[in-house]
């Protein structure tokens, strides 16, 4: 049984990507990280696909009248990849909702808070504010709601007295780590899923198994 193709789109850092391509690394892990985009050129994560051997594109947003034209780049690109699934890590652009029904079921995001509280951008810095004592990330299934697709995993972490949005973004990052891994094997292995095909998205998720807080290999 060949091993699902995953595309991982980013605009920054690339340490998600990093988590998703040291797991992948590993032999039981039932994908490959096929390919790599990134939507601003200078992106850090392109050195580490680089490093990794993966095939890495920039197909960068402003070179394209709008989204959808785009979109059909990025479509072409993860077409020609035979990519079975799409992995946003730190993607900063929002996806139509053509683009997020064509990879209806096999699209995934990674959002750092506990979603549905603090969807959006500058989440580390409203949660400070916002003075909650728990904070955490989430992996949903993309749809053209953002952030408010269908979730497959969280992790929970405390916010501890004294916490900037540096501190609180690092201690949820280092779960980040742990629990996109997690929850792409269930993506890929069946076991996270999305039931029926109604639009829009209200469908339940299927997972087998809880997934909080993945444990730490
Ligand atoms: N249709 C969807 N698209 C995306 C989703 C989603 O759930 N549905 N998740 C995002 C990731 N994300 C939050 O997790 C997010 C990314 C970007 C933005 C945003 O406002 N982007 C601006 C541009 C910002 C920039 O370029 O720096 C925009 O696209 O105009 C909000 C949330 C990925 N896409
Ligand atoms: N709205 C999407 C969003 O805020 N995503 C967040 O961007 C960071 C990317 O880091 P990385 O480039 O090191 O993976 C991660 O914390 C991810 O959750």
């Amino acid at each position: 049984m060949p091993k699902a193709r995953i595309a991982v789109l980013i605009s920054g850092r690339g340490s998600n990507l990093q988590a998703l391509i040291d797991a992948a690394a590993n032999p039981d892990f039932p994908g490959d990280i096929a390919l790599v985009i990134s939507n601003r050129p200078n992106a850090k994560g392109l050195e580490r696909a680089q490093e990794a051997g993966i095939q890495q594109e920039t197909i960068d947003h402003k070179d394209f009248e709008n989204r959808e034209d785009f979109e059909a780049a990025l479509n072409d690109a993860l077409k020609i990849a035979k990519i079975d699934f799409v992995c946003l890590a730190g993607f900063m652009r929002l996806l139509t909702d053509s683009f997020a029904s064509d990879w209806r079921g096999r699209l995934i995001n990674i959002h750092p808070s506990l979603l549905p509280a603090f969807k959006g951008l500058h989440v580390h810095e409203r949660m400070i504010e916002a003075g909650v004592k728990v904070a955490g990330c989430t992996v949903h299934f993309v749809s053209s709601e953002v952030d408010a697709g269908p979730i497959i995993g969280q992790a929970v972490v405390p916010v501890l007295p004294g916490d900037t949005e540096e501190t609180l973004a690092a201690r949820i990052l280092e779960q980040e780590h742990l629990l996109y891994p997690a929850c792409l094997k269930l993506l890929i292995d069946g076991k996270a899923r999305l039931s029926g095909n109604s639009v829009p998205y209200t469908e339940d998720v299927i997972v087998n198994g809880s997934l909080t807080n993945p444990p730490v290999k």
